[in-house]
């Protein structure tokens, strides 16, 4: 990575309230991502000031909703994203990184070790197959599916009082509207993404209280 992209984290890390000495982690998960994306393709962009803004700094976006959270599973992380930034930046959540095509999961493995992130780990499945019901207090996921697909996918995961936090772009009406029965929306935070223009929506999704609308 060279200074521009560095000094873009940087000042991402500051605008968001996060420790400055995150970056040179964050960066070796770039450097590694990138390395990988040459023969890989693992994710479209390739451009190190998007990877930063549109891998690092989004991802970390939600990291300020990610309070009382100890248990989290990204669902359908595909190279790690929102998972590993989250895991990195907050040591004391233990994340688990769902993938289901291998050559992800692959480099979810080498990133996990590299990085020595003890706080995370990686499940090569389908989330649907994730054979731990009830394990987490939260599941996330970033451009995976509907809002009905990942509770339908992934719902299973969730404790009492577990929650989907759902990271979307312009706030998703539709999708709210087809969530199945037994599920209710119970907040939308607007994200803010440093150096981002377009908008981020953080839909906070949990079980609906029985009798209730
Ligand atoms: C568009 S990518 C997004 C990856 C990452 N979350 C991001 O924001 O860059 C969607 C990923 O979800 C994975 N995926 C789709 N359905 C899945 C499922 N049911 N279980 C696990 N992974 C799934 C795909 O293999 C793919 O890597």
């Amino acid at each position: 990575m060279n200074d521009a992209p560095h000094a873009l984290l940087d000042a991402g890390l500051a605008t968001l309230g996060l420790d400055p000495a995150l970056a040179a982690p964050l960066r070796r998960y770039l450097d590694l991502l990138a390395r990988w994306n040459r023969t890989y393709n693992l994710t479209a962009i390739r451009d190190p000031g998007e990877m930063v803004t549109l891998h690092l700094l989004d991802s970390l976006s939600m990291h300020a909703h990610m309070d009382g959270v100890s248990r989290l599973a990204d669902l359908g992380t595909g190279a790690g994203l929102p998972g590993i930034p989250l895991a990195i930046a907050r040591p004391g959540l233990e994340v688990t990184l769902v993938e289901s095509n291998g050559k992800k999961a692959r480099f979810l493995r080498e990133a996990v070790r590299s990085l020595g992130l003890a706080n995370a780990r990686v499940a090569e499945s389908r989330a649907e197959a994730v054979d731990m019901p009830g394990a987490f207090d939260a599941i996330t996921a970033r451009a995976m599916a509907t809002l009905a697909d990942i509770v339908a996918v992934g719902g299973h995961l969730l404790a009492p009082g577990g929650r989907l936090l759902a990271m979307k772009g312009v706030r998703p009406d539709a999708e709210i509207a087809l969530l199945p029965a037994g599920w209710e929306v119970e907040a939308i935070h607007p994200l803010a993404v440093p150096g981002l223009g377009a908008e981020r929506h953080l839909v906070v999704v949990g079980r609906a209280a029985p009798g209730g609308a």
